[in-house]
């Protein structure tokens, strides 16, 4: 007893502990961060599932808080020895203007990095994403790559943009002295699109699906590859490399990783039938009825209407421009970084990490939409 609490000395702030990927990682440092004395979970809504969290040995401190607003986020990151930042707003829909965009993801990332240097936190991971690098709008292939395999990045949607810049931000910071006159020491990790419990798009295809009758429509060629991985391997990653970050500052400050595991390599639909289907979906074959030209007028149909709707109402749905390109123009890693540096491996295998979330998937079933 008096061993553990003399080991738990550590305070960990995590920003957006309450989103997606958020959740999995608060979950996860409780389970496999020894150190742990106190977990700071900053989000702007605060999920009632913490409660159930603060009864064990290491103290949840549930913080209502906007990473806009700096003197909240340096409040909160006064005092912590680890910020794993994975607040953002994530959308690709139009659901949010481009200032709001960057002002959550940009000027939010800026508030996380300055609040580390006032108040003299040394070690800062960001989420990144695997939309700094691509895919880009010219529809170039990334194959298989690594993180130093070269790719012309060119943004112009704000998501992307945003993300890119603060992913930059964060790595210029590394080595700027905090308070108190050590360096800080960051690093960022880029998932490629994120799947498992919790996941609001597989969600919305599950819904969707069982709207059509327990029908899809396939949309995308088969052959065009989506690099996916699972929620708790990316959750494991941050986990792992803020521990590593504070032993190997040399060796991993200021580095950029992909996240990945072994998730297998498919389209975009063919993968989430990987989990639809055992939950009673079948992807119905289309390509001929539904031509690409087809789903690029839809697209652009889609984006229309949003314009022509917005001072009504709020028309945002799946399918528009950018979502298609993405969707349409393979990207996926193959890469081993990770291990090298900091020793990963995937916590969850693919049969664990696809068993999991068909059952979350079927938990669902019945829920509201
Ligand atoms: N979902 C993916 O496939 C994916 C892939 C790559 C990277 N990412 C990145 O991972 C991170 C988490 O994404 P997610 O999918 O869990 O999204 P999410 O929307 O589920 O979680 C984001 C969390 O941030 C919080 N948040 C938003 N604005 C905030 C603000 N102003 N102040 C404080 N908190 C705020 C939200 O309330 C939410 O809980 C994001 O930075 C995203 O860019 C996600
Ligand atoms: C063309 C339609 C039939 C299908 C539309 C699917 C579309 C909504 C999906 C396809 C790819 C998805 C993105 C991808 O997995 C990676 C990311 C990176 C991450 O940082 C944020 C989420 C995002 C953009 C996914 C959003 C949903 C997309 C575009």
């Amino acid at each position: 007893m008096a061993e553990a609490t003399e080991i738990r000395k550590l305070v960990y702030l995590v920003t957006g502990g309450c989103g997606f990927l958020g959740e999995h990682v608060v979950r996860m440092l409780l389970q496999r961060e020894p150190r742990l004395s106190e977990l700071r979970v900053f989000d702007l809504h605060l999920g009632p599932w913490l409660e159930e969290l603060k009864t064990g040995p290491v103290r949840v401190t549930a913080i209502q808080g906007d990473v806009t607003q700096a003197h909240e986020v340096a409040a909160a990151v006064a005092g912590a020895h680890v910020v794993i930042h994975t607040a953002g707003l994530v959308d690709v829909f139009g659901r949010a203007s481009p200032e709001t965009i960057y002002e959550v993801n940009v000027q939010g990332t800026k508030n996380v990095i300055e609040a580390c240097v006032q108040t003299g936190t040394r070690f800062l991971v960001y989420t990144s994403s695997m939309e700094v690098v691509g895919p880009n709008i010219k529809g170039h292939p990334f194959y298989r790559g690594n993180e130093d395999t070269p790719y012309e990045a060119v943004h112009k949607h704000p998501y992307p943009c945003s993300k890119a810049q603060a992913e930059q931000l964060v790595l210029e910071a590394n080595g700027r002295e905090v308070h108190g006159g050590l360096p800080l020491v960051t690093c960022a990790l880029r998932p490629t699109g994120i799947y498992g419990e919790g996941h609001q798009i597989m969600r919305d295809f599950y819904h969707q699906g069982l709207r059509l009758g327990g029908r899809l429509f396939r949309a995308i060629p088969a052959s065009v590859e989506h690099g996916r991985v699972y929620v708790g391997n990316v959750a494991w990653m941050h986990v792992l490399v803020a521990r590593e970050l504070q032993r190997q500052t040399a060796l991993l400050g200021g580095q950029v990783y992909f996240c990945y595991d072994e998730s297998p390599y498919k389209s975009y639909e063919d993968f989430n039938m990987e989990f639809l289907g055992p939950c009673g979906l079948r992807l119905v074959e289309t390509r001929l009825l539904v031509p690409y030209w087809l789903l690029m007028l839809l697209a652009a149909l889609n984006a229309l209407l949003q314009w022509l709707l917005r001072p009504l109402l709020l028309y945002a749905p799946l399918l528009n421009p950018y979502t298609l390109a993405v969707a349409n123009t393979t990207f996926t890693v193959s890469t081993d970084k990770a291990r090298r540096h900091f020793g990963y491996e995937p916590l969850f295998s693919w049969e664990d990490s696809r068993s999991r979330t068909i059952r979350w998937v079927r938990a669902v079933e019945g829920s509201a939409p």
